[in-house]
């Protein structure tokens, strides 16, 4: 990596001889004065006390002298050199005469004209004789005609000054062309240099980078080089250690040689035993064969001495073997490098110790043997515990084959169970698509339900306003037991297309007098019939309208068996009330919430009862009616048309079963006065009032309907009442009220701008409910009796007043949200 600085130094070297170079040539331009100077043969000076910009040529020939004066104006004058005209090259002679004074001679005759010469000949002076004017004239003419030689001289100086001048002049623009050429061929070659110097930086720059490379592979190898003088260290310490073992190992082999030298003595020793031992081994072979006869000789001679004999021949047997032992002790000791050959030479030493030791052999033998049986046996329990195993590994393989054909038949079974699954997801995949889409088709019936019931609602609603405002059903009850038999009858319903089911005719002195009603039901009409006609009405206040029905009649037509009915035979309210509470709950499904609150009141002689009252409680106000002290209820409106009576009692109701339970109790708690017309004759109106709020969580709407269900006490006249006291009183009271409703109703109609709300009780509690944006139904109810067919006909014309009426537009009251107070409170 050192060769590109080096490269990169020769470079540079030959760049800066080249720069020098030029500098040099540069430098040389840069003056180009000095270079003039040396062109031209002239000296610029400046006064005499200037030291001259180059020394003073001392050339040969005449030159050119330019001088500044004292003003500062350049003068050319001529310096004399004091050669001879001749030798220049430029100068032409000009004849001379030694006459001529201040004229100096050359040598070839030839006068030379100096500043010094011509100044002397500027200054002289004639020196004229007077009385020679001769000569005198010789003087003059001497003078000019010198005089002239010095002109001629001076303009042929003049001329070839000039010519000079114009040749210097010709020589400083060819230099300046020349310095300009110069110049441009200096910007080339300095912009050469520049490109030079920029690529020599970008090859510096790779170069420098290389450099970082090679610094880097430098360092890399510099580790390598640690690493390699670290293992070298380690290796040169693990030779140290390898060298310290060899030297172990030396002295290991050293001592191992000693070692073996001596195991060579020992061997030699051994050998020397060995055959020692051979030589006792022959010995003893005699002395057996000796033996062995003696044995023989004993055996045969002394049957006697068997029990010796045979220890004696156990004893010779276990000397064989013990022989045989050593023998082939011996032989083993001889294969195995002879190095046992000194145990041998012990063993035949200690000859009596190894035929112990051969006895302890044979000892060992048979104890060897026994184990060897043992062994057998155990080997015979091994082989029968392999047979077990062999036999149960059999069984089991058969287990396996039967297991793995199991497997076999489960592995298809899961086959076909995945297959299964994979259907029967597919399968459910389909059933949840269905169920997706059933339920996005349900969602959509939903909407669409919701749509129409808003659109039934609408309709609904336009039905009823299209229907006027205030409606009129007419119901004539049937005959009663009581009532006796009839002459005839007093009410006829015309067949005719136009006023069928809503017109009636009632005939009274034998004059018919027509009615036409929204609806008449007849004697026969059922309690559900006539509910039927009525059941959007009290829709509307599950809508959010103010719904008011009551019903008007004289005592006993039916007012209260059609607003109450009878336990088997329900009237409007419990049945509307079992309405609401259903629709309520269907319409939760749509995202409805209802509040329901019910209050029970009734209006005796311009006095209001709270019916939901504890009955002492009641008492105490009819002690009060009675003069003797009570409450007063205030009916105040608010300003969204809700009335609002002072200590009324508000039941918050959630069922059927509760609002029976109220009605009972306020059942119980009429006033029910006693007349001659009938016995459980109401003398006091009675108003149910439930409130309904209701919010759709959906929708943010929200909803406020009431629904006023009012029983109207008998309208009888008083001279058909018979009624005194008292009863005369409450007869009075319930015609007023009566009467101011009909004041009501007729202003309304009329449109007049003062209607009478306040001159009862009962108007001024029923104003919303009557004031034009409510729905309000009035049951006429009438009685068959010809004896109340006066009653009948008042009651019948008033009806038909009120069905004539229009009293306002209905107003639903809906809101969005805010009114959630109603909700929540309670
Ligand atoms: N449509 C009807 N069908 C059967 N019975 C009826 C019908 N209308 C009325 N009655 C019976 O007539 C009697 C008088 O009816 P109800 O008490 O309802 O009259 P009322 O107008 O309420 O009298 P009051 O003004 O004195 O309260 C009751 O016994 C009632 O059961």
């Amino acid at each position: 990596m050192l060769e590109p600085s080096r490269a990169m130094t020769d470079t540079l070297s030959a760049v800066r001889a080249r720069i020098s170079r030029h500098d040099s040539a540069f430098c040389h331009i840069e003056d180009p004065w000095g270079s003039l100077l040396l062109l031209l043969p002239v000296m610029v000076t400046g006064n005499q006390n200037r030291a001259p910009r180059s020394p003073p040529a001392k050339r040969r020939g005449t030159t050119i002298q330019v001088s500044l004066d004292k003003r500062g104006k350049t003068g050319v004058g001529r310096t004399t050199a004091r050669q001879p005209l001749a030798e220049s090259n430029h100068k032409k002679p000009v004849a001379a005469t030694s006459d001529f004074p201040g004229a100096k001679d050359s040598e070839n005759g030839e006068v030379v004209f100096g500043k010094e010469e011509v100044e002397a000949l500027l200054n002289e002076v004639l020196k004229l004789k007077k009385l020679d004017a001769k000569g005198n004239m010789q003087l003059v003419t001497d003078y000019s005609k010198r005089l002239k030689l010095g002109l001629k001289w001076s303009f042929q100086e003049q001329e070839k000054l000039e010519t000079e001048l114009e040749t210097s002049r010709k020589k400083c623009i060819d230099t300046e062309t020349e310095m300009e050429r110069k110049v441009v061929d200096l910007n080339s070659f300095l912009l050469n240099l520049k490109n030079e110097n920029a690529a020599l930086d970008e090859k510096l720059a790779k170069e420098s980078s290389e450099k970082l490379d090679a610094l880097n592979h430098h360092r890399l190898e510099k580790d390598a080089r640690v690493d390699a003088e670290r293992l070298q260290a380690s290796l040169s310490e693990d030779l140290e250690n390898i060298r310290k073992e060899k030297l172990a190992v030396d002295k290991q082999v050293i001592s191992l040689s000693e070692t073996y030298k001596r195991l060579q003595e020992y061997n030699t020793s051994l050998q020397q035993y060995n055959s020692k031992l051979q030589t006792d081994l022959s010995v003893v072979n005699e002395s057996l064969t000796k033996v062995e006869k003696e044995k023989l000789a004993v055996v045969e001679n002394l049957s006697t001495l068997r029990g010796h004999y045979n220890s004696i021949q156990e004893q010779l047997t276990s000397s064989r073997v013990s022989l045989d032992e050593a023998v082939n002790q011996k032989k083993s000791l001889d294969n195995e490098v002879k190095c046992l050959r000194e145990e041998l030479q012990k063993v035949r030493e200690d000859r009596d110790r190894h035929i112990v030791q051969v006895q302890g052999l044979t000892a060992d033998i048979l104890r060897r043997k026994e184990v060897t049986e043992k062994s057998i046996v155990d080997l015979e329990n091994l082989a029968a515990k392999s047979q077990a195993l062999q036999e149960m590994c059999s069984s089991q393989a058969e287990q396996i084959c039967v297991l793995q054909h199991q497997l076999a038949t489960a592995n298809e079974k899961l086959k076909m169970a995945d297959l299964s699954v994979i259907e029967s997801k597919s399968k459910h995949e389909g059933h949840e698509k269905t169920i997706s889409e059933l339920r996005s088709n349900l969602a959509d019936l939903e909407q669409q339900l919701i749509s129409g019931e808003n659109l039934r609602k609408k309709l609904h609603n336009t039905i009823l306003e299209l229907k006027g405002n205030i409606r009129v059903f007419c119901r004539v009850r049937p005959s009663l037991p009581d009532d006796g038999v009839a002459s005839e009858a007093i009410v006829s319903y015309p067949t005719a297309t136009e006023s069928l089911g809503r017109g009636i005719d009632l005939i009274q002195s034998g004059q018919k007098y027509p009615f036409t009603f929204d609806k008449v039901f007849n004697h026969e009409a059922s309690q559900e019939d006539v509910f039927l006609e009525i059941s959007q009405l009290v829709q509307s206040a599950l809508d959010g309208y103010k719904v008011c029905i009551f019903a008007y009649g004289q005592t006993g037509s039916g007012k209260t068996y059609t607003m109450m009915g009878k336990p088997d035979r329900k009237g409007l309210i419990p049945r509307s009330l079992e309405q609401i509470f259903q629709a309520s709950q269907a319409l939760t499904a749509q995202g409805w919430k209802y509040k329901l609150q019910a209050s029970m009141l009734e209006i005796y002689n311009e006095t209001i009862r709270d019916l939901l009252l504890p009955r002492s409680s009641n008492m105490d106000i009819i002690r009060t009616e009675s003069g003797v002290s009570g409450r007063q209820y205030a009916i105040k409106h608010d300003a969204d048309g809700n009335t609002h009576v002072s200590d009324l009692t508000l039941v918050d109701v959630c069922s059927v079963r509760e609002i029976s339970s109220l009605l009972e109790q306020a059942s119980q708690s009429r006033s029910v006065g006693r007349t001659q017309m009938n016995e459980q004759s109401s003398r006091s109106h009675f108003v149910f009032t439930l409130r309904i709020f209701g919010v759709n969580e959906g929708t943010e709407q929200q909803v406020q309907g009431v629904l006023n269900l009012i029983d109207l006490a008998g309208s009888e006249r008083l001279s058909k009442s018979g009624a005194t006291g008292d009863r005369l009183k409450e007869t009075q009271s319930i015609n007023k009220s009566l009467s101011a409703l009909a004041d009501v109703i007729f202003a309304l109609a009329k449109k007049e701008d003062h209607i009478p709300f306040r001159n009862s009780k009962l108007t001024y509690l029923l104003q919303p409910c009557l004031g034009g944006d409510s729905k309000t139904l009035m049951f006429v109810n009438i009685s068959p009796q010809p004896s109340s067919s006066g009653e009948s006909l008042c009651s019948l014309r008033f009806a038909a007043r009120v069905n004539a009426c229009e009293i306002g537009i209905p107003r639903r009251q809906t809101t969005m949200r805010p009114i959630d107070s109603h909700l929540n409170s309670g």
